[in-house]
């Protein structure tokens, strides 16, 4: 009886646990955005070497967060965090326009990866203080999302280190997550991750 009802709290009010890994060329702002979420203050970030895991609520959806580092050597790793995942954060750096095809090269190879390819797609367009930063729009063409009619997809204009277009940004995951769910279409492939 107790179970049912807790199914039944559940089912109403979404209170659900999903699994996010925020990837990112290095210097995207995959971290700042982490502390900005957990903390709500930033501290100043170093390269990540390796991940950083924190789990953020956020409107009855509990997001474990793995922010995985994006230097050019790491990023062979990136598909160690894949199994299991119902949600992609990818971050991009509007203002770095020389390796703005790279990041695109990259976020190709990610959403194409077959233990990928239920997972809703988060993209922070982010670093829009920065005067010529790359809008959104531009950020969404470069990326080819407009061609992936089969993908649940966002971008999200962002400021990590003011902390704007974050919550907005994962607003939509939540929403989109619980539809996904609601409606029985999966959102992860995989059993159990191995890495820890
Ligand atoms: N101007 C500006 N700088 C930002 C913003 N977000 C992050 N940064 C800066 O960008 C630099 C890199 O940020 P990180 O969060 O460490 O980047 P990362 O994606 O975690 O990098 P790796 O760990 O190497 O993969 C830091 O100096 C941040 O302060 C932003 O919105 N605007
Ligand atoms: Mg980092």
């Amino acid at each position: 009886m107790g179970q049912t009802f807790r199914k039944l709290f559940d089912s109403l009010f979404g209170n659900k646990e999903m699994r996010v890994v925020m990837l990112g060329l290095d210097a995207a702002g995959k971290t700042t955005i982490l502390f900005k979420l957990h903390i709500g203050e930033i501290l100043s970030t170093v390269p990540t070497i390796g991940f950083n895991v924190e789990k953020v609520q956020y409107k009855n959806v509990v997001f474990t967060v793995w922010d995985v580092g994006g230097q050019e050597k790491l990023r062979p790793l990136w598909k160690h965090y894949f199994s299991s995942t119902d949600a992609l954060i990818y971050v991009v750096d509007s203002f770095d326009k020389d390796r703005i095809d790279k990041a695109a090269l990259e976020f190709q190879a990610i959403v194409n990866d077959p233990l990928m390819r239920n997972s809703a797609i988060l993209v922070f367009a982010n670093k829009q203080d920065m005067k010529g930063a790359m809008s959104p729009t531009e950020i969404c063409a470069v990326l080819g999302l407009g061609k992936m009619r089969d993908r649940r997809w966002h971008v999200q204009a962002a400021c990590a280190i003011k902390g704007e277009g974050l919550y907005e940004g994962l607003d939509w995951l939540a929403a989109t997550l619980k539809h996904m769910q609601a409606v029985g279409v999966p959102t992860s492939v995989g059993g159990p991750r191995t890495v820890s």
